[in-house]
C-alpha cells in the first residue's frame, strides 16, 4: 500500500542478556514468488508459513487484480487458485506495490508478455527506485512500459500481444530482474535464456522447476546460464516457505552484541545464494553453530544456536555481496560494537534499496559517535568498545535501516532512536514482540 499511516517513532535502550527462541517469520523472497508462481499455475498452490508483511500482501492484492483467486485460511495459511500462464486478466486498478521492489518489478516481468495493460506505482520510496533495469529487458519480448522521470514509477506496462524469447545478460547482481526475466519467459514460445555474471538468489529457478517448468543451470565462464522452455503448462503446488534468513539476521546480530545473550533460532534458510552473512559472523569470530542442516520446502535450512562473544572486524570479500546483500545494515551496526575494522566493498546496489543505505547506514552510524569512510561502492566502520548512541536516526522508509539501528540501541551508552519504525512491517511485521519478548529494551517512543 503506498498509503503510509502515521510515523511511529521508537527507541532502543540498554537491554538483556538477549534469551529463548526466536521464532522469526516465513521468508519474503519465497513469500512473493510463491503468490506469483501460484496465480501462474493451472488448479491451486497452498502455501503455509507465508510471510503476512505488507510487501506481500500488497503481491496478495495484486495477483487478485490480475483474476487469480487469494484466500486466506489462518496464520501463514494461504491458498492461491491459478488462471495459468499467459491467462493473467486486464487488472481494472492501478496496482500498488507499497515499499516492494521485488513485488513490482517480479510482478511487471509475469504480465508482460501476456496481451494486457497494468498501471504500478508505489510509496514515496519505491517511487524513487529503478524500473529501468527491469523494463529495458521486458522491452526485448515486446512489452512497452512508460514512467515518470525515464523509468520510475508510476508506470504503466503494455505487454507483447506477440512476444518473442529473449536473451538477456543481467548487467549488476540482480535476482529481481533475473526473475522478472523469467517470469515473463514462461509466456514467450521458445527458449529464454538468462544470464547472470555473479549468483544471486535462485529462488525463482528453484521454484519454476517445482511447478513443472523445463528450467536447466549451467554454470560457464560466461557465468550462471538458466534456460527456461517457455509456454509450460505449470501445476498448482503445496510450499512450505522457509523462515527468512534476512529477518534471522537481526536477532541473530543483536545476540551477538548484547553481553550473555544466548538464543535460539530454528529453521533458518541456509541457501547459499543467502547465507553470506552466516559466514560473515563466524568469520568475525562469532559463537554461531548450525545445528539439524536439513531439507525444508526444497530448501536447505538449519537451527541456529546464537552466544554473545567478542567479534573482529574483517573484509568481507566483494563477491559474497549478493549473498548477504540485505544484511549489510545489520552488519554495519553490529561492527560498529567489533574490535578494529570491518571494510565492506562491492555493494553499490545498495544505493537503489528502499532508501541509500550506503548513506543512511554512514549518517547514522555518524550521529551515534561511530566513525565511518564511505565510498560509491563501499562502507568502512570502525569498531569502538562503547558506541555512544544518544541519536535519533532517519529510517527513510527503509525497514533494514530502523531494525538495524533499534538492535545498536540495545548496547549502545545513551538509547537510539528511529524516527519511523512502521516501515518494519513490511518484510518483519512480529519484530517489536519477538524481539521485546528476548529482552530487548525497544519502546515506542510516543507511548
Ligand atoms: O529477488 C528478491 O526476492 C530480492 C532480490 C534482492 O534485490 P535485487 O534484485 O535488487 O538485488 C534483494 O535485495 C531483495 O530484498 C529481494
Ligand atoms: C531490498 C529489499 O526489498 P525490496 O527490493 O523487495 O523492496 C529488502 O527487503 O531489503
Amino acid at each position: 500500500m503506498s498509503g503510509h499511516g502515521p510515523a511511529i517513532p521508537m527507541t532502543a535502550r540498554k537491554s538483556g542478556p538477549l534469551s529463548g527462541v526466536a521464532e522469526v517469520p516465513g521468508d519474503k523472497s519465497i513469500s512473493h514468488r510463491a503468490l506469483i508462481l501460484g496465480a501462474l499455475s493451472v488448479g491451486e498452490t497452498r502455501i503455509t508459513g507465508l510471510l503476512e508483511g505488507q510487501d506481500v500482501l500488497d503481491t496478495a492484492s495484486a495477483m487478485r487484480a490480475f483474476g487469480a483467486e487469494v484466500i486466506q485460511h489462518g496464520p501463514g495459511d494461504w491458498t492461491v487458485q491459478g488462471v495459468g500462464v499467459g491467462g493473467f486478466a486486464e487488472p481494472d486498478r492501478v496496482i500498488d506495490c507499497g515499499n516492494s521492489g521485488t513485488g513490482v518489478r517480479l510482478i511487471m516481468g509475469a504480465m508482460a508478455t501476456t496481451a494486457i495493460t497494468a498501471s504500478f506505482t508505489g510509496d514515496a520510496s519505491l517511487v524513487k527506485r529503478p524500473m529501468g533495469r527491469v523494463t529495458d529487458p521486458l522491452a526485448l519480448f515486446g512489452a512497452q512500459a512508460v514512467g515518470r522521470d525515464g523509468g520510475r514509477l508510476p508506470m504503466t506496462v503494455v505487454g507483447a500481444a506477440n512476444p518473442v524469447p529473449v536473451r538477456y545478460r543481467v548487467p549488476m547482481p540482480s535476482a529481481q530482474v533475473k526473475s522478472a526475466v523469467l517470469l515473463a519467459g514462461l509466456n514467450a514460445p521458445g527458449q529464454t535464456v538468462v544470464i547472470e555474471g555473479e549468483p544471486t538468489r535462485d529462488h525463482t529457478e528453484r521454484m519454476l522447476r517445482g511447478f513443472g517448468a523445463e528450467l536447466t543451470v549451467e554454470d560457464t565462464d560466461e557465468g550462471r546460464v538458466i534456460t527456461l522452455t517457455g509456454q509450460p503448462e505449470l501445476t498448482g503446488q503445496d510450499v512450505a516457505v522457509p523462515r527468512d534468513p534476512s529477518s534471522a539476521a537481526f536477532p541473530v546480530c543483536a545476540a551477538l552484541m548484547v553481553q550473555d545473550s544466548n538464543i535460539f533460532v530454528p529453521g533458518i534458510s541456509q541457501n547459499p545464494t543467502r547465507n553470506g552473512i552466516f559466514l560473515t559472523l563466524q568469520e568475525m569470530g562469532a559463537d554461531l553453530v548450525l545445528e539439524n542442516p536439513r531439507e525444508e520446502g526444497g530448501e536447505p535450512v538449519a537451527d541456529l544456536r546464537v552466544r554473545f562473544g567478542a567479534l573482529k572486524g574483517i573484509n568481507v570479500p566483494p563477491e559474497r555481496a549478493a549473498s548477504m546483500i540485505d544484511e549489510y545494515p545489520i552488519l554495519a551496526a553490529l561492527a560498529a560494537t567489533a574490535e578494529g575494522v570491518t571494510v565492506m566493498t562491492g555493494i553499490k546496489e545498495l544505493r537503489v534499496k528502499e532508501s541509500d543505505r550506503i548513506d543512511a547506514m554512514a549518517r547514522g552510524l555518524e550521529a551515534c559517535g561511530v566513525r565511518v569512510d564511505e565510498t560509491e561502492d563501499s562502507l568502512t566502520v570502525y569498531g569502538m568498545a562503547q558506541v555512544p548512541g544518544g541519536a535519533t536516526v532517519a529510517s527513510h522508509l527503509d525497514h533494514r535501516i530502523a531494525m538495524a539501528f533499534l538492535c545498536l540501541g540495545m548496547v549502545s551508552a545513551k538509547p537510539i532512536t528511529v524516527d519511523d519504525a512502521s516501515p518494519i512491517a513490511t518484510s518483519f511485521p512480529v519484530f517489536e514482540g519477538l524481539m521485546t519478548g528476548l529482552g530487548a529494551n525497544i519502546i515506542r517512543a510516543n507511548r
